[in-house]
This record gives structure tokens, C-alpha cells and sequence, in this order.
């Protein structure tokens, strides 16, 4: 096993052959900040110029939470152009992940909301622990925020259709055993043995000729990532535009003061 330590934040190394293991280490709940997104892409991007690796775990060091998603310091009281740099990591996340020429599995050992999620949902295949505690599922609307059309979008090819508008509309967060019965995940394991199932399911994945396994997986993922790659730049003026408004953000105020409070 060859190890690689990375930036603050994340630590990855190598277990199986030719199979890297991110770990998210952002106290307290890998919530999805610059830093982090950064981290991450850089990460991704050095593996996937390395000829020697084929599949990429990514899971979470900290206890009960995969990721509590999206910062939401990095867009609450923060400037237009503050909130333009951090969409566009956000933005880079996906579309390196969405689109990655490696086989991709997240082992979900906590629970999962929104960006963290949307992260889930981009790997190629979602192993979660069968703790009823955690919950995992796109839930802006709750917060009083809409989630973009590739959000959206990912969400659809993952459920279909139907369990979208209802899972995105009403902002519903699944406990493990609903996100496996409409697909979010794609098996349920107790929690000790996530990240052992995830290395026997690459085997399974690593079995398939890369060649073939990568165009497939673009042909089928392409035309997603194409409408954002040609929308980017509306994509960002709009967030920041939509995050900016006085009512956005004191729904978002509102949700931190709940999260405080929940805690007390
Ligand atoms: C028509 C126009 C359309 C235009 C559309 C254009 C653009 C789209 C616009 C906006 C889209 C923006 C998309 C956002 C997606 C997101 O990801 S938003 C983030 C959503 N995340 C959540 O709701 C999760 C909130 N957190 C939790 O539920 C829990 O923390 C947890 C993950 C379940 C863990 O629980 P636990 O009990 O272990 O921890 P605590 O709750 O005590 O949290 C510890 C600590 O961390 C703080 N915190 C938690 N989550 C976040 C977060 N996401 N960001 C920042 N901070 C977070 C929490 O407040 C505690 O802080 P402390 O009290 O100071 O210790």
C-alpha cells in the first residue's frame, strides 16, 4: 500500500491496488467550504493524471456525518465576488467528480445532506451505513434555497422522474433504508463494514476493461455535464444573484440559528 497525505482536510492513501481512499477530515462536519472543495479537486485531479490508479473511495474520517454538505458560512454575509469564487469550486467538485474516467464509490458512513449528497450522487456506485440515525437526501428547499438544475439533474438520473419533484420539492431527507428503496444508495451495510464493502465492490467494478466502463459511463453522463460546462458563467451569476437577496439570506441566518439552537 503506497500512502499520500494531502492538504489540511482530507488525507487519501492507497489500500487496494490501484484504488485511492479520500478521507474528509474537516472538523466537525466536513461541510463543503473553499478549502475543502479545493482540497478535494486537486486531490482528484492529481489521481486521475496518475496512470497507476483505476478507483477512488471517497469517505469521511469524522464521526456520524459524510458530509454535512455545502458551507454555509461560505455564502451567508459573505461578498458577490466571495460567493462567484466559492460556486465555481462548487461547480469544479461536480464536474471532476460527475465526470471522472475512475471508478468512483462512496462509502457513506454518516449522514449525507445536500452538497454532501450531490457528492454522493456523483460517484458511480453508494454504500451506506444502516444506522436509522443518519439521513442522507437533497433538502434546500428546507433552508429557503433552491437547488440548480445540476443538482437537479443528478438527482434525476440517479431516482427518475417522480421521486425528484417529491424529494426536491419538499426537501425530504431519507433514512438509509428509504434511500435504498428509491435508489439514492445502492446497498445498506452496518457501519463497521463500509468501507471493507466498498473495497469488494471496486473489485467488481475493476473487473471491467476501463476502456469500455469510461466511454460507457460518458455516453451516459455527458450530456448532463455538457449543459453545465456550456451555462457556467450564468450558473454563477445567478447563484450569486439568488444568494444575495435579503430574504436568502436571512432564511439561511435563521436555518444557522437553528442548527445552534438544535444543539443547545
Ligand atoms: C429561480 C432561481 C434559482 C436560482 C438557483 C441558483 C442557485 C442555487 C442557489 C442556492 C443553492 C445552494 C445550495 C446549497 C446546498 C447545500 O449543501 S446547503 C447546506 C445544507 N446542509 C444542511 O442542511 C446540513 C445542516 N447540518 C446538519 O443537519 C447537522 O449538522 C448534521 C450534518 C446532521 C450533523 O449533526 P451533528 O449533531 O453531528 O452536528 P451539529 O448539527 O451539532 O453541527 C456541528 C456544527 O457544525 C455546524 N454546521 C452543520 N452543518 C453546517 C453547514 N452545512 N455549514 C456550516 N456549518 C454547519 C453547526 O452549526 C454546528 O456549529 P456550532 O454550533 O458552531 O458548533
Amino acid at each position: 500500500a503506497t500512502k499520500m497525505a494531502l492538504r489540511a482536510g482530507l488525507r487519501s492513501k492507497r489500500g487496494l491496488t490501484g484504488v485511492a481512499v479520500m478521507r474528509m477530515q474537516s472538523p466537525p462536519v466536513n461541510s463543503l467550504n473553499l478549502e475543502l472543495l479545493t482540497d478535494i479537486c486537486i486531490a482528484l485531479e492529481k489521481l486521475e493524471m496518475d496512470k497507476s490508479c483505476r478507483g477512488l473511495i471517497i469517505t469521511s474520517n469524522q464521526p456520524k456525518v459524510f458530509s454535512a454538505g455545502l458551507d454555509i458560512l461560505e455564502m451567508y454575509g459573505k461578498s458577490p465576488e466571495h460567493c462567484g469564487e466559492f460556486w465555481k469550486a462548487v461547480q469544479e467538485m461536480w464536474l471532476k467528480f460527475y465526470g471522472s474516467n475512475l471508478v468512483t464509490i462512496a462509502a457513506i458512513n454518516g449522514s449525507s445532506p445536500a452538497g454532501g449528497c450531490l457528492m454522493a450522487m456523483t460517484c458511480d456506485y453508494r454504500i451506506m451505513a444502516d444506522n436509522p440515525r443518519y439521513s442522507i437526501g437533497l433538502n434546500e428547499t428546507q433552508l429557503g434555497i433552491v437547488a440548480p438544475f445540476w443538482f437537479k439533474d443528478t438527482l434525476m438520473n440517479t431516482v427518475g422522474h417522480r421521486t425528484t419533484e417529491m424529494a426536491l420539492e419538499l426537501g425530504l431527507l431519507y433514512s438509509p433504508a428509504e434511500a435504498l428503496k428509491i435508489g439514492m444508495v445502492d446497498q445498506l451495510v452496518p457501519e463497521d463494514q463500509v468501507l471493507t464493502t466498498a473495497t469488494e465492490a471496486m473489485t467488481k467494478w475493476l473487473a471491467i476493461p476501463d476502456h469500455a466502463r469510461q466511454i460507457t459511463k460518458s455516453m451516459i453522463r455527458k450530456p448532463t455535464i455538457d449543459k453545465l460546462m456550456s451555462n457556467r458563467e450564468d450558473d454563477v451569476k445567478n447563484f450569486v444573484k439568488f444568494i444575495s437577496k435579503d430574504s436568502i439570506q436571512k432564511s439561511l441566518g435563521v436555518y444557522l440559528e437553528m442548527l445552534k439552537k438544535r444543539k443547545a
